[in-house]
């Protein structure tokens, strides 16, 4: 378990972070989603002991956050941090050294982690003749090196290809499947949406909302239902719930999906309108996001 309390952090007259506090599970993928400037990687770099400087308390399995504790925890950086001039494996040599690791368990870890970035058949060229996306998992596995109990990803699928997102997926789930914990900060929420079990929301520096994923989704995401007719005007189905005019159709918020669309179905038969289409829209956690805090994710 590791726990954030009333942390704070200030930039001169800037808070980058307010009493922020936080309770992310043993074993879990725990989201830190925000728009940029949100706060999200100075916490990121306070529980990486890389920022010193702040109130409040970082605690890892009922300590406080010390060189002890550090250990436990793999730090990926958003912006890539490698040795251009060195291969693959000399890359995980280098940080496995600066983790302490030597001799046979250096070579050893270093070609387990060779495999789980699934770069065996690049291990010995140059950094500088890689991709982004083989510079991202490279990234990645020097944090793993020294075998860490907590990952923390911050922004890691930023500028990269589709395949590589999804060796980035396949081995966050391979981590968590391991027993590990995995904090991924990131401004895609479709992708924590995917990946993470729980969340917090951080907007200005202040957690507004977090909690498990599916619980967030049903507390607080109205159902909506998109509908598309011929010809099907506002007044057919004002009575239904709140409706907005959307991409040639009409998006209708209720409580009571089905029933309502039971109802505009013969509301359509009886008015012999065409009723070209009729979804319902699954909630998101991007629209929640942007309820509670009127500030959008995408760049
Ligand atoms: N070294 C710094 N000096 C001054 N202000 C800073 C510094 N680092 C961050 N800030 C400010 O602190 C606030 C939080 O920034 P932070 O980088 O933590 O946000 P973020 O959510 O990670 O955004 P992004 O996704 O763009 O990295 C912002 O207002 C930022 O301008």
């Amino acid at each position: 378990m590791l726990k954030i309390k009333n942390v704070s952090k200030y930039y001169g007259k800037t808070t980058a972070l307010g009493e922020v506090s936080l309770r992310i599970p043993k074993g879990s993928c725990y989201g830190l989603v925000g728009p940029n400037g949100a706060g999200k990687s100075t916490l990121i770099k306070i529980l990486s002991s890389i920022i010193h400087d702040y109130t409040g308390e970082a605690i890892v399995d009922n300590k406080a956050l010390t060189h002890e504790q550090k250990g436990k925890i793999g730090y990926v950086p958003q912006d890539i941090c490698l040795e251009e001039g060195l291969s693959a494996i000399g890359n995980l040599y280098l940080f496995g050294k600066l983790y302490g690791l030597n001799g046979k368990k250096l070579k050893l870890r270093a070609l387990e982690v060779l495999k789980q970035i699934d770069l065996e058949n690049r291990a010995k060229d140059k950094v500088s003749t890689f991709s982004g996306g083989m510079k991202r998992r490279l990234n990645i596995g020097c944090s793993l090196m020294h075998n860490p109990d907590i990952l923390i990803m911050d922004e890691p699928t930023v500028g990269i290809d589709p395949q590589s997102r999804n060796y980035i997926f396949q081995m966050i789930s391979e981590i968590k499947n391991d027993g590990g914990t995995i904090i991924y900060a990131s401004h895609y929420i479709d992708e924590v949406e995917v990946l993470c079990d729980e969340v917090a929301f951080i907007d200005k520096g202040e957690v507004v909302e977090n909690g498990s994923v599916d619980e967030l989704l049903k507390r607080y995401a109205t159902p909506s239902i998109f509908m598309k007719g011929n010809p099907l005007t506002l007044n057919d189905i004002k009575q239904y719930g709140d409706v907005s005019a959307k991409k040639g159709g009409y998006m209708l918020t209720t409580n009571e999906p089905l029933q309502v669309m039971e109802n505009i179905i013969a509301h359509c038969r009886n008015h012999v309108i065409d009723l070209e289409r009729l979804e319902l829209v699954q909630p998101r956690l991007e629209d929640i996001f942007f309820s509670l805090t009127g500030s959008e994710l995408r760049d």
